[in-house]
C-alpha cells in the first residue's frame, strides 16, 4: 500500500524540535542546571534548554504510557479475579557506541524519579552481560566487542525474565570501561523498581535462533517502550574520536586502564588509533547490527551534529 504521495505509509508520526517541544509546555521542569551538568556524559553538551525542549515532553509522554500500563494491569486483574501484579515498566534505550545513550538514559531516569509518587527508577547497561575478555579471546572475538555474539544473551534474557516476573531482587553483572572487562564477582542489585531502563547497543536485536533452529526470545520482548538514539554515522564517528582524545587525558592516564598505552599518543596518533577502532569495530557493528533495529523502536530521537535532538518519530501503535 502507498500513501497519496507515493511513499509507503509510515508506522511513525514525526515531529520537529519545535512541534515536539510544544507538546508539554505546561509541565514544570523539575531539574536545575547543576543537576543536568552532573548527568552529562563526556562530550555530550546536553543543557537545561535541551532538557526543557526535548526531555520534558518525553518524560510527560512516558508518564502517560506508564499510567496506561498500570490501568491495563488493574483491569486485567479485575477480569482475572486476582491481585494486581505490579512488575517494573521496562524501557529499552538503543543506539551506537558514542551516540550518547548514557546521557539520555540518566536524564530520563532523573526526570522520571521526580514524577508524582517519586517512583523508584533503576538503570542497567547491557555491557555487564558481555562475555569476559578471556571468554571473548577463547572464542576469537575480542575484536568484536559490542557485536551481538559478544554478549551472554541467555543471561540477559534470564535477568529480564526475572525482572518482569516481579522477583524482589535480581542482580546484574558489572562491566568496567577502565579495565575493559567484566568485574569478577561484582553485581548490582535491581530491587523490583517501578521503572527499569535497560541501555545498550543491541537491545533491539531480533530473537536469535537456538541450536535446534527454533527462535528464542528477544530482549525487546520484555520492553514496554523503547527508544533509539540516532545520528549521522559521520557525526558519531567524530564524537567517538573526540571522546577518545579527551579520555587520553583522563581515564587512559590511569595505570589500570586497558587503554593506558594510548595515554601518551600525540594528537595525530590518537586520532589515527581512534579512527581505526571506530572503522574496524564500532562502525561495522552500527551498520550491520544496530541501525537495522532502528525501526523496531517505539520512539526514534535523531541528533544533529551538535548533539541537539532535532527529529522525533513516535510509533502510531
Ligand atoms: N575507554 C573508555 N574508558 C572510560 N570510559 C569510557 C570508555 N569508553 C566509553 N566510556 C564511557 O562509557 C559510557 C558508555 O559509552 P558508550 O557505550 O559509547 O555509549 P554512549 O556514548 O551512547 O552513552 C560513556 O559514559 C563513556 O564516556
Ligand atoms: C562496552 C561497549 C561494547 C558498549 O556496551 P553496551 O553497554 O552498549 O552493551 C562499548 O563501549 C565498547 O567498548 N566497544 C568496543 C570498541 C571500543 O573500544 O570502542
Amino acid at each position: 500500500m502507498t500513501s497519496p504521495g507515493g511513499s509507503p505509509p509510515s508506522p511513525f508520526v514525526e515531529f520537529d524540535r519545535e512541534s515536539w517541544s510544544r507538546l508539554s509546555a505546561s509541565t514544570p521542569l523539575p531539574l536545575t542546571d547543576a543537576d543536568v551538568r552532573r548527568l552529562r556524559g563526556l562530550g555530550d553538551p546536553v543543557d537545561l534548554a535541551e532538557v526543557d525542549t526535548v526531555y520534558r515532553p518525553l518524560s510527560r509522554l512516558l508518564g502517560l504510557y506508564v499510567d496506561a500500563a498500570r490501568r491495563l494491569d488493574a483491569s486485567t486483574a479485575t477480569f482475572l479475579g486476582g491481585p494486581v501484579a505490579r512488575t517494573p515498566y521496562v524501557i529499552g534505550v538503543a543506539g551506537s557506541v558514542a551516540v550518547g545513550k548514557s546521557t539520555t538514559s540518566r536524564v530520563l531516569r532523573e526526570l522520571m524519579r521526580r514524577w508524582p509518587g517519586t517512583p523508584n527508577v533503576e538503570l542497567v547497561t547491557t555491557d555487564g552481560f558481555l562475555h569476559p575478555n578471556a571468554e571473548l579471546e577463547r572464542r576469537g572475538i575480542l575484536d568484536r566487542k559490542g557485536f551481538p555474539e559478544s554478549y551472554d544473551q541467555r543471561a540477559l534474557l534470564r535477568f529480564l525474565a526475572a525482572v518482569k516476573a516481579g522477583v524482589a531482587e535480581v542482580s546484574a553483572p558489572v562491566y568496567d570501561h577502565l579495565t575493559y572487562d567484566i568485574v569478577p564477582g561484582a553485581s548490582v542489585p535491581v530491587r523490583n523498581p517501578d521503572v527499569l531502563i535497560v541501555e545498550g547497543l543491541n537491545v533491539l536485536q531480533p530473537a536469535r535462533t537456538t541450536a535446534d533452529g527454533s527462535p528464542s526470545l528477544a530482549v525487546s520482548d520484555f520492553f514496554d517502550f523503547s527508544l533509539y538514539v540516532d545520528a549521522r554515522t559521520s557525526d558519531v564517528r567524530r564524537w567517538y574520536v573526540e571522546r577518545f582524545l579527551s579520555l587520553r587525558r583522563t581515564a587512559f592516564a590511569e595505570p589500570q586502564s586497558y587503554f593506558h598505552r594510548y595515554a601518551s599518543l600525540d594528537d595525530d596518533a590518537a586520532v589515527a588509533k581512534a579512527t581505526s577502532i571506530w572503522a574496524t569495530i564500532n562502525e561495522p557493528n552500527l551498520v550491520q547490527n544496530i541501525l537495522p533495529t532502528r525501526g523496531r523502536a517505539t520512539l526514534v530521537l535523531t541528533k544533529a551534529g551538535d548533539h541537539r535532538m532535532h527529529r522525533m518519530r513516535l510509533r502510531k501503535v
